[in-house]
């Protein structure tokens, strides 16, 4: 049983987490027992951070504080901020950008990284109120246009989108950013927040925790897939195919549909049923259906299909990338923004973790060759 290897590291339990727990048969998921269709409805982006960071849902006054405090650690350094020029000059992809920025931040912190446990929390709240801004900065330089300094009085959700586009968003954006936020911000032990996991086991400052799980989630088969699926959809319209020929001609080209398919979940992600009832919302209200059209008639194919029922049904990433579209944002900032919610995961995982810490350190089992004779390099 020891020796048994479980690839992918597939159901293999390395850990205990109040944190978030995934259902994958039925299509559940809580936050610290509140279901995320209540979550998603019910709370901001904040309560929820509150709520992950310290064990409850703040009350009016604690959730006043804490909101106070995270906003007052929005600005970022005047040097962050060249350095994002610079890599907006070179061409650097956001989620790059965002990985080079955020590594860069500890710079300008004022605790002592050494202290990794105890600083944990305190240094996750700065960087999760300064992602925004590195993000939204990126954004606006390399569109030709200044950074927009942040709004103390505006929410997480508001101040970004308002850093972003220089206008103060109204209710319908900031809700529904404020909701795409929540529904991002933790699941389990995902490979994201377990790269996070695995660098703070060895007791390194969250900086390199977050820093890795930027990089982890950027990959196309993790939080990457959000970019994939909206890229797709652009695919679909610039050419005379319809959605169901694209995804025909995909499954025919051996290739896998973007926002398809779970490790934990058998049956469709509940966040995508909830960012497909928003979809749905917005589309009705602008009148502009495509995006929600391609995306349900791709669904529909696949279930018709038997996929679904086999277990490879949508996941978050499939609708998120159409309502960010509803709100303006550039396809290629998505991923970045679930790096912006899935933060405040990370850093809890991290904290909770290193309560009770054990160097995470599996093993391999060696499949190379033994007893090497080694010859010296001038006789090679
Ligand atoms: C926020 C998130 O990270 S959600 C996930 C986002 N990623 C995506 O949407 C990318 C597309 N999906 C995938 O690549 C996968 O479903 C993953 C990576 C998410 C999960 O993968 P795993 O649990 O490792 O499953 P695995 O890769 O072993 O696939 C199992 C089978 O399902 C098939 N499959 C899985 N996803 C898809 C898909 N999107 N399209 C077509 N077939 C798929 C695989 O081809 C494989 O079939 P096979 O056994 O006949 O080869
Ligand atoms: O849990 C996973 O493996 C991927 C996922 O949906 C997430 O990180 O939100």
């Amino acid at each position: 049983m020891a020796d048994e290897l479980k690839r992918g590291l597939e159901g293999v339990l390395v850990a205990e987490s109040d944190l978030s727990y995934v259902d994958g048969e039925v299509g559940k998921l809580v936050y610290r027992g509140y279901d995320i269709e209540d979550l998603a409805r019910g709370a901001s982006y904040e309560e929820v951070l509150y709520l992950l960071w310290h064990g409850s849902l703040p009350t009016a006054a604690e959730l006043d504080a804490f909101a106070a405090d995270l906003a007052a650690e929005r600005e970022v350094d005047d040097d962050v901020i060249e350095t994002v020029r610079a890599l907006a000059d070179a061409g650097e992809r956001p989620m790059a950008a965002l990985r080079t920025a955020t590594s860069m931040l500890s710079a300008y912190d004022p605790d002592d990284e050494a202290d990794a446990g105890e600083t944990t929390l305190r240094q996750g709240r700065r960087i999760t109120a300064k992602i925004p801004t590195v993000l939204a900065a990126f954004e606006r330089v390399r569109q030709g246009e200044e950074p927009v300094t942040p709004d103390p009085d505006l929410s997480h959700a508001g101040n970004f989108l308002y850093m972003l586009t220089g206008t103060e968003p109204d209710d319908v954006s900031e809700e529904t950013f404020d909701m795409a936020l929540t529904l991002h911000a933790d699941h389990g032990l995902n490979a994201s927040t377990f790269t996070a996991m695995v660098i703070g086991s060895t007791m390194a400052d969250v900086y390199s925790g977050v820093t890795g799980g930027i990089g982890a989630l950027s990959g196309p088969l993790h939080g990457g897939a959000n970019q994939d699926v909206m890229e797709v959809l652009h695919e679909v319209d610039a050419s005379s195919k319809d959605p169901v020929q694209w995804v025909k001609d995909a499954r025919d080209d051996g290739r896998r549909v973007p926002g398809f398919g779970h490790r934990v979940y058998k049956v469709k992600d509940p966040r995508a049923n909830i960012l497909e009832e928003k979809l749905r919302d917005l589309a009705e209200s602008s009148g502009d259906t495509k995006w929600l059209d391609y995306t349900t008639a791709i669904e529909e194919y696949l279930t018709e299909q038997g996929l679904v029922e086999e277990g490879i049904a949508p996941n978050v990433d499939f609708y998120s990338g159409s309502v960010y579209d509803s709100l303006g944002i550039p396809v290629d900032m998505y991923t970045p923004i679930f790096a912006m919610s899935r933060v405040g995961g990370w850093i809890a995982h991290v904290a909770e973790y290193q309560e009770d810490n054990r160097l995470i350190r599996p093993r391999a089992r060696y499949t190379g060759p033994e007893d090497s004779e080694f010859v010296p390099l001038d006789e090679r």
